[in-house]
């Protein structure tokens, strides 16, 4: 077990990033290709604001989160080589347009969730069967999910909250569905109106149904890192909801720093401690981009073995429920340094997303 001390600190709002993306042009439809990723991170150094990230070998210092600039974490897990391939989950549709305040009309989302699925995306989370007295901008769920019933290309899967949301998603005809549990308490409450616990329970009844309708199931967890009302959260707090949405079922468990308040810092623990009791390929990562920070920890998440990432198209996104969560890593950034042609077909349809 290594034990590393951190040297800088770093500036939450990076003006200069010199990314190290630099990744060779690919050619896997669907896929990013981030092989020349692969280098390892000792060829760079990064330099942030008023801060400098620094590669020892194969093992890394950390930016700090205490106010002295000094802090350590336990490495147990030593950063490797890069995914070859990065499965990117295109969630714009969803966690984009649900913080949106004007109601989006139907055929505008019904044409965004073409362009995406016509870019090449493998995933475009189409819409959520949730309360429309939550979330008023879905109200419109079953109506967008049937005007998408021949889109072709991309799985559309849509987010329920419950087994009424199940059951609608299902007679609207959405293939796969992904359920949402929080690892605060504080959050769990003010998103889905019930403890952690309950909503393992409601989602355990879920993975039930669609297990039993060979339906795929997702699961999301927010506050990874940490809550608008609790603030930091304990690893071991993820990995306990991780372990159980996995085991009820979830084939993929999506790691979501909510307000967007991860670092690098933060973010190696968390998935150390996940990795312990879900399978590395089982796992998904899903920054909000509030203080600039997504690319460095979509970056660390990659090196730590992950391959799937989600993105939202011209970075929107946000919570209703989480004051100051703000928009999603930007899918182009990832996706133009690849030079996959799912990205490069992507590229072409934001300036027109845009205008949507
Ligand atoms: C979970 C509930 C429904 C509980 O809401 P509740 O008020 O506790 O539920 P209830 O069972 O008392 O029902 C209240 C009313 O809602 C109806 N209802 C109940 N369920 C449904 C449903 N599925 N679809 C449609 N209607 C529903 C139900 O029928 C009833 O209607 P009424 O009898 O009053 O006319 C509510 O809190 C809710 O909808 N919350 C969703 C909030 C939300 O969508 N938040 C954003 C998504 S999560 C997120 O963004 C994080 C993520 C995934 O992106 C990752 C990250 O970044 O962290």
């Amino acid at each position: 077990m290594l034990k590393l001390r951190t040297l800088n600190k770093i500036s939450r709002q990076p003006q200069s990033l010199v990314s190290p993306l630099q990744m060779a042009r690919g050619n896997q439809d669907n896929m990013s290709d981030v092989s020349s990723l692969a280098r390892p991170l000792r060829e760079f150094t990064w330099t942030a604001n008023h801060g400098v990230f620094r590669a020892f070998g194969k093992y890394y210092s950390t930016w700090p989160s205490n106010n002295d600039g000094r802090s350590s974490i336990e490495l147990t897990k030593p950063f490797g080589s890069l995914p070859k391939y990065v499965k990117i989950v295109e969630v714009g549709p969803r966690d984009g347009l649900q913080n949106e305040k004007e109601i989006v009309p139907t055929t505008v989302k019904v044409e965004l969730i073409r362009l995406l699925a016509s870019s090449g995306l493998p995933v475009v989370e189409a819409t959520s069967f949730v309360s429309p007295k939550w979330v008023p901008q879905f109200g419109d769920a079953k109506d967008v999910m049937e005007a998408i019933r021949n889109v072709e290309g991309a799985r559309l899967p849509v987010l329920t909250p419950n087994l009424k949301g199940f059951e609608a998603a299902m007679a609207a005809g959405a293939r796969e569905v992904a359920v949402f549990a929080a690892a605060s308490e504080s959050f769990s409450r003010s998103n889905i109106n019930c403890s952690i616990e309950e909503s393992l329970k409601r989602y355990h009844e879920v993975a039930l149904l669609a297990e039993k309708l060979s339906i795929p199931i997702r699961g999301y967890i927010s506050c990874v890192v940490g809550c608008p009302v609790e603030g930091k959260v304990s690893p071991s707090q993820v990995a306990d909801v991780a372990k159980k949405l996995y085991d009820m079922g979830c084939y993929e468990i999506s790691l979501g720093d909510t307000i967007g308040v991860g670092t690098p810092g933060s973010v190696v623990p968390m998935l150390q401690a996940v990795m312990n009791v879900v399978p590395v390929e089982s796992l998904a990562v899903h920054f909000h981009d509030t203080y600039g920070q997504a690319l460095s920890n979509i970056l660390v998440s990659l090196q730590m073995g992950i391959a799937i990432v989600d993105s939202s198209v011209s970075g929107l996104g946000g919570c209703p429920y989480a004051k100051g969560a703000s928009g999603e890593f930007i899918c182009r950034h990832l996706g133009r340094a690849s030079g996959s042609k799912a990205a490069t077909a992507l590229s072409k349809v934001t300036p027109y997303v845009s205008k949507l």
